[in-house]
């Protein structure tokens, strides 16, 4: 996607061989691009957030993986890359599916081959991601279409959480890809984005995103959902996820529960757009075993922003000596999903379903 008119991608090799990306703790403040040089700067910017979202953690661990390999290309540093990799966030599946997917290519190679094999794959993961994204894209485009007609061409209102667009990706984003596609297409669309506390992707990235690309929005906090929904001033709901079960259990950040509640209280269509390295085909109860981030709850009872001499600063907004919980992803059952969006179709949340779509991963 475009900032000021220039292309872009969230991570990406340069001529001369560096990993780049964009340190999204600064956006949409400042636009920081740094070069992520060894193994911990890259497990440093999984676990400290300058990346984030599940298709993008998951593409970084893979270029973590090919710069250790061209550091040091043995057995034991490729098992030790994957449990340094691995420890940073625990509920994204898409992580582990990246690694084991360097570890399937690389393992059966000789050490002298392993950094060139390993570039090659990490690259790949990043087209394909671009590819799945803009796919997810075109059918959940039809969702929107459908929508529009419906309304005789009138606004579509789309409710989002979180940041699923395209710096939570490689390109695109999940949620956002139908979005972008409905623009292209000229339906008149408009998105209420939830700023999501504690960490205000929605407010700090989405929002970014959006109007960087032109697209009619407006923040609303996160309890704002509900009774723009009681008042029919939402048609879809379109979220991503970082874990996705085999019966259609959708983990994804917190707040996406409470409001998947909300959508099905008042009929309004509540989606989940997904890569498939983001079904997890080994968990089955999402609520029960899909393992959820906690994170410090300074997260909780401070916030940043912008001051008012321009610069990033954080203010504490609890009183000295309370304390926070910060979960920082919930599960929202497969009945509350109208449908999931994937590379593949739009697919309907149950196991059935699932495996019919996507047979050759559902036998594993
Ligand atoms: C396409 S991204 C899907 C999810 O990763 C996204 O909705 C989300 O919850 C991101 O959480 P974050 O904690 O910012 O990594």
């Amino acid at each position: 996607m475009k900032i000021n008119g220039k292309p872009y991608r969230s991570i990406w090799r340069e001529d001369d061989g560096r990993v780049m990306i964009i340190d999204q703790r600064w956006l949409p403040h400042e636009l920081r691009i740094v070069e992520l040089k060894d193994r911990k700067d890259f497990a440093d910017s999984i676990f400290e957030m300058w990346v984030r979202g599940a298709p993008l953690i998951g593409a970084t661990a893979a270029y973590g993986v090919a710069v250790q390999m061209a550091a040091d290309p043995s057995d034991a540093s490729l098992k030790e890359t994957y449990e340094v990799l691995h420890a940073t966030r625990p509920t994204a599946i898409n992580l582990k599916w990246a690694l084991d997917e360097m570890t399937r290519v690389l393992e059966p190679l000789a050490p002298e081959e392993r950094a060139e094999a390993a570039y090659k794959r990490a690259a790949e993961i990043c087209d394909e991601d671009v590819e799945t994204n803009r796919m997810i894209g075109v059918h959940g485009l039809e969702l929107i279409r459908e929508i529009s007609k419906k309304k005789n061409g009138g606004r579509v209102n789309i409710l989002t959480h979180c940041n699923a667009g395209w710096p939570a990706t490689v390109d695109w984003g999940t949620a956002t890809s139908p979005i972008y596609h409905a623009v292209e297409e000229g339906i008149d669309v408009h998105v209420y984005v939830d700023e999501t506390r504690p960490r205000n992707q929605g407010a700090l990235l989405t929002a970014w995103e959006l109007n960087s690309a032109g697209v009619s929005h407006q923040l609303i906090v996160d309890n704002a959902g509900g009774h723009l929904m009681q008042h029919g001033e939402v048609d879809i709901v379109i979220v991503g996820t970082d874990r996705t079960t085999a019966r259609g259990d959708v983990a994804n950040k917190i707040g996406t529960y409470l409001k998947a509640l909300a959508a099905n209280a008042n009929g309004v269509p509540f989606y989940v757009a997904l890569p498939s390295p983001t079904i997890d085909w080994t968990v089955w109860d999402g609520v029960k075993e899909i393992p959820i981030e906690e994170r410090t709850d300074e997260e909780v009872t401070h916030v940043q922003g912008k001051g008012p001499d321009g610069k990033i600063v954080s203010v504490q907004i609890s009183p000295d000596g309370t304390g926070g919980r910060n979960p920082a992803f919930d599960v929202t059952p497969a009945e509350l999903v109208t449908g999931l969006i994937t590379e593949r179709g739009v697919v309907a949340a149950n196991a059935e379903a699932m495996a019919k779509a996507f047979p050759e991963h559902a036998k594993k």
